[in-house]
């Protein structure tokens, strides 16, 4: 398929790290037969440098931008074409539109590391009640799904989604255990963790919760690839029309807002490193999909977007990607701590001088 494609598009580009460009670069290589960058093909890469980084645990900001592709050799070899209009916010929003440059450069008011809020985008206290609240009666998941509230940290987005889970009608309820395997290298080191209880309660990174707990009408998000060609992709957002003893009844939302057929999702079996040992979870490869993190709404439009900011923005252009979700200001509603009015604008402006050479 490579070999035949005329041109290969790449989307939100800049949170790649170099070395998945440089990877492409030797593959293509290989395929084409030809030592020039990309085998010679034709790569378009689409995305702002203002956006979310690439990320690295723990990671210091000279490593962040250290792995990103504008410090690949290959980076040379692009032209770069700007665009400067943005054309997801209404033509009514000007002001807004020069703000979001300007949170998203670092060159916002008096003090750009330190965002005030406009009164008018705060919410009055409870923001699943702002977003969701006027379509639970009238429930309608193509709407549902224009919204979202995002977070910085997982376990916020976590605990939002269980409350949101709430709204939904409780006689549907059920909630899906998974089965879980502990490995030491090729050594199981039992059956369904009966010594490692703790792991059952705990959010393992990577892996569906133990405990899934969801109700009709639920908007779950897929957590891997289960089908391209399908759509059905990590970050993929359905509704679940029902719950089966063994399999997950969803549709997806198709463009023109209608309801796909239904889809059957079963369990898979993952498997990531926890501490010293591997632990394999069977479970549905979903997570609750009314909330989620900041970095994972990248490149989504919604109507509607409440941003928890309990915990500040931690990384370069989180805020101007959560703030830049919707068309207009009428949709944004933020929640910062208790006595706040300001929030924390990271920008790695050496970042954003790399992108432009
Ligand atoms: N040429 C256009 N005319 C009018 N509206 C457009 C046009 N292009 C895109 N839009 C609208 O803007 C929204 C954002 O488009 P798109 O997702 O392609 O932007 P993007 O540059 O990838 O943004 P981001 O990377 O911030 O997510 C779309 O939902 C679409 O409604």
């Amino acid at each position: 398929m490579l070999e035949e494609a005329d041109i290969i598009i790449w989307d939100e580009f800049p949170m790649a790290p170099k070395r998945a460009l440089e990877v492409v670069d030797s593959k293509l290589r290989e395929i084409m037969g030809k030592d020039i960058p990309f085998g010679g093909k034709i790569i378009l890469c689409g995305g702002d440098f203002r956006q979310c980084a690439p990320i690295i645990e723990n990671g210091t900001v000279d490593e962040i931008i250290g792995i990103s592709v504008c410090c690949s050799p290959l980076w040379k070899h692009f032209q770069k074409f700007k665009l400067i209009e943005n054309v997801r916010a209404l033509a009514h929003e000007n002001e807004f539109k020069k703000m979001l440059v300007e949170i998203g450069e670092g060159r916002f008011g008096e003090n750009p590391d330190e965002i005030k809020i406009p009164e008018e985008w705060m919410s009055k206290g409870d923001i699943i009640d702002e977003i969701f609240g006027d379509i639970m009666e009238n429930y309608d998941p193509a709407t549902v799904m224009k919204r979202a509230i995002l977070a910085t940290w997982n376990k916020d987005v976590d605990e939002l989604n269980e409350q949101v889970l709430d709204l939904l009608d409780e006689e549907t309820e059920f909630t899906y255990h998974a089965q879980d395997v502990y490995h030491y290298g090729d050594e199981i080191l039992q059956a369904a963790g009966e010594i490692h209880q703790n792991y059952k309660t705990k959010n393992i990174k990577g892996l569906p919760s133990y405990r899934l707990r969801l109700r009709k009408n639920a908007i779950v998000m897929l957590i891997r690839n289960l089908s391209i060609e399908d759509g059905l992709c990590n970050g993929t957002r359905l509704v679940v029309t029902n719950l089966l003893k063994h399999n997950l009844v969803v549709k997806k939302i198709n463009i023109d807002g209608s309801l796909s057929d239904e889809i059957l999702i079963p369990r898979i079996s993952l498997t990531v490193k926890h501490g010293v040992v591997d632990v394999t979870r069977h479970q549905f490869p979903v997570k609750l999909g009314f909330c989620m993190t900041i970095n994972k709404s990248q490149g989504q439009t919604m109507d509607k977007v409440g941003v928890v900011l309990k915990h500040e923005c931690f990384s370069h252009g989180q805020l101007y990607v959560a703030l830049s979700r919707v068309r207009s200001t009428e949709g944004l509603k933020i929640v910062l701590p208790e006595d706040k009015t300001s929030t924390a604008n990271i920008v790695y402006k050496r970042l954003l001088e790399l992108g432009k050479k």
